[in-house]
């Protein structure tokens, strides 16, 4: 059931900028959206394209559409980030016309080794070396200019020489990067006519969700296809949760493009379906709305309010009274999450977590280096066989997807086919019948990364000479687990899947990744001024884009919340957004 405001958004037939509160059910306006266009598109050579901001909202969105469309619907819509959409609908059919491009491409993802491989060999050209976890994280936020001029690297190591030489290493090997598909889909659409016709032809809507988070590029791209008149938009964001800056994030570029169309921009939705009344009440003295944010969920009438803990280190808190609290209420850890403004204090309480058995996921749950290769496809295969969920197929769909393409640099697409499908049903028989024989993990990855390779060869899906790359990277997995003093003889294949399917375990997240999510109780640790906001603040938009970071993880929490600070260090205080006047006052 939509609420009435909801409905109101859903059946806006004009271009629709919708202001909407955390925990407003975006998803689900979105999702009602799309289903109500496809209904009046169906039959047609048009399409809807829904453009949102992670490949995990992509995938709840795909998941929860199922239910509202008809068999036959999919060619009717496309739901992707907006990377994606560029990749498939522009860049990929006219990538010919690009120098450099005129014979194919690969993506090139941080996970892969040649990125790693190139990251080195660049930094080596400019006398660096010894490179640390920062080196490489500074290429994934590279971005390209209108201009193409590298952007996003004004606090980094990198100078624009630097960069300007690591994509002409990439591109000299057939790579593409993220920023410059958007950047080249920017160029082929303003330089080619015919390319921006087919686009504004096909789509006859575009549903954009987290429009606060655009970059400029994005929004050139926007206005290109909005100028042809032929595409509608609704453009779904929140300002107070605006929080990609460093990415180039400009929530008034949302406000521009809305006056640029012509956008409505009259509607709101301010009914919160996720929080009690004193968490909000926490969150609307962060930001006051109006309409005012009100609590209409199942934990609306909680009266719990949320508590401040301090103690002499995160782990001490957690232990002592987080998860003590949890026990009282009935939380189950599964639905419990703790969130800091960095990854750095998750790693080492991920560690000791661990150690003093929780089960957790995040930074230091994985003993082993996520990208070694067999890793994400056998944690997705062993969570099913520990619960074989039908949705998580999908999943497995997709990490075979990735891992094919991570090793052969080819984009294996029928593996979202019903041919594909047959393969993931047989690796999956393979894993469970080595299941029932194997006792422990490691003699499971050990025989089915053989096992798994053999039918992935047999089926051409890799080359014969292939088919150790499996068995190689089970090994590195062993060393990694070694080194982290891991008892490989006791490690279980439970342990395996709860990385992929992580719902018993404690969930450990940066604030940044936190958003567009949910849980019954948080726990937001390492609140200290100089962490949130970052000693490096200076400019007032630094200091409110901390205080949005900050409202995002509030406003993460449906029935409990507890703020933390401790004394690791002692320049510790607390910060200033849980201070009267200029937070949530409790301290
Ligand atoms: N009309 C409704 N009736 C009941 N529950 C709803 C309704 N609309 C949304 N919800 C629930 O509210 C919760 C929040 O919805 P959703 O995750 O879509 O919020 P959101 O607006 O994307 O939030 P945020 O911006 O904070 O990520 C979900 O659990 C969803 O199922």
């Amino acid at each position: 059931m939509l609420t009435d405001e909801q409905k109101d958004a859903v059946r806006c037939g004009e271009d629709l900028m919708l202001t909407a509160c955390p925990g407003s059910g975006k998803t689900r306006v979105i999702i009602s959206k799309l289903a109500r266009v496809v209904d009046e598109i169906r039959g047609t050579p048009r399409a809807i394209a829904c453009i949102t901001y992670t490949n995990a909202a992509v995938q709840e969105i795909e998941s929860r559409l199922r239910h509202h469309i008809q068999p036959g619907d999919d060619s009717f819509f496309d739901i992707c980030t907006i990377h994606s959409f560029c990749l498939n609908h522009i860049f990929r059919p006219f990538c010919h016309l690009i120098k450099g491009y005129k014979k194919g491409f690969k993506v090139l993802t941080p996970e892969s080794e040649k990125f790693q491989k190139h990251v080195t060999a660049v930094w080596a050209q400019h006398d660096r070396y010894n490179l640390t976890f920062k080196d490489f994280e500074e290429f994934t936020q590279l971005r390209v200019g209108p201009n193409g001029e590298p952007v996003g690297i004004e606090h980094a190591a990198i100078t624009p020489e630097v960069a300007k030489d690591y994509w002409k290493r990439i591109r000299e090997d057939g790579f593409i990067d993220f920023a410059n598909i958007i950047y080249y889909s920017l160029i082929l659409l303003q330089k080619r006519a015919e390319i921006l016709n087919s686009i504004t032809a096909k789509f006859a809507w575009i549903l954009v969700d987290e429009f606060q988070d655009t970059t400029d590029l994005q929004v050139e791209i926007l206005t290109l296809i909005a100028k042809a008149k032929r595409t509608r938009f609704l453009l779904v964001g929140d300002p107070y949760q605006s929080i990609f800056g460093f990415a180039g994030a400009r929530p008034d570029l949302a406000d521009d493009f809305a006056t640029r169309i012509g956008a409505r921009t009259d509607k709101q939705l301010s009914g919160n379906f996720r929080s009690s009344a004193p968490i909000l009440a926490h969150a609307n003295l962060l930001y006051p709305r109006t309409p005012a944010m009100v609590a209409l969920g199942q934990y609306k009438d909680v009266t719990q309010k949320p508590v401040w803990r301090h103690g002499s280190s995160p782990f001490q808190v957690i232990t002592d009274h987080f998860l003590p609290a949890l026990d009282g209420l009935g939380i189950p850890v599964g639905e419990a999450a703790i969130l800091a403004p960095t990854w750095f204090s998750l790693f080492p309480l991920g560690r000791r977590l661990r150690e003093y058995g929780v089960s957790i996921v995040g930074p230091g749950a994985r003993p082993y280096r996520r990208n070694r290769q067999f890793a994400p496809l056998a944690e997705q295969v062993c969570g099913y066989l520990m619960e074989p969920r039908p949705d998580a197929i999908a999943g497995i769909e997709r990490t075979l997807f990735n891992t094919l393409l991570d090793i052969t640099g080819r984009a294996s697409f029928d593996i979202f086919s019903y041919g594909g499908r047959v393969i993931v049903f047989r690796l999956l028989e393979i894993a469970q019948k080595l299941h029932v024989a194997h006792m422990g993990a490691i003699s499971w990855l050990e025989a089915a990364s053989g096992e798994f390779a053999d039918l992935l060869i047999a089926e051409e899906y890799l080359a014969p000479s292939e088919r150790d790359i499996f068995r190689m990277s089970v090994e590195e997995m062993k060393a990694d687990m070694r080194n982290n003093k891991v008892d490989l003889a006791n490690l279980t294949i439970e342990e395996l899947g709860v990385y992929a399917n992580p719902k018993a375990a404690l969930k450990l997240v940066n604030l940044h990744n936190s958003k567009g999510r949910e849980w019954r109780a948080v726990a937001m640790i390492d609140l200290h001024e100089g962490r949130i906001p970052h000693y490096m603040s200076r400019t007032a938009e630094d200091f409110e884009s901390a205080k949005r970071l900050f409202y995002v993880g509030v406003t993460r929490a449906e029935q409990f919340l507890m703020y933390i600070t401790d004394t690791t260090d002692s320049r510790n205080g607390p910060t200033r957004f849980l201070r009267k006047g200029t937070g949530v006052g409790v301290c």
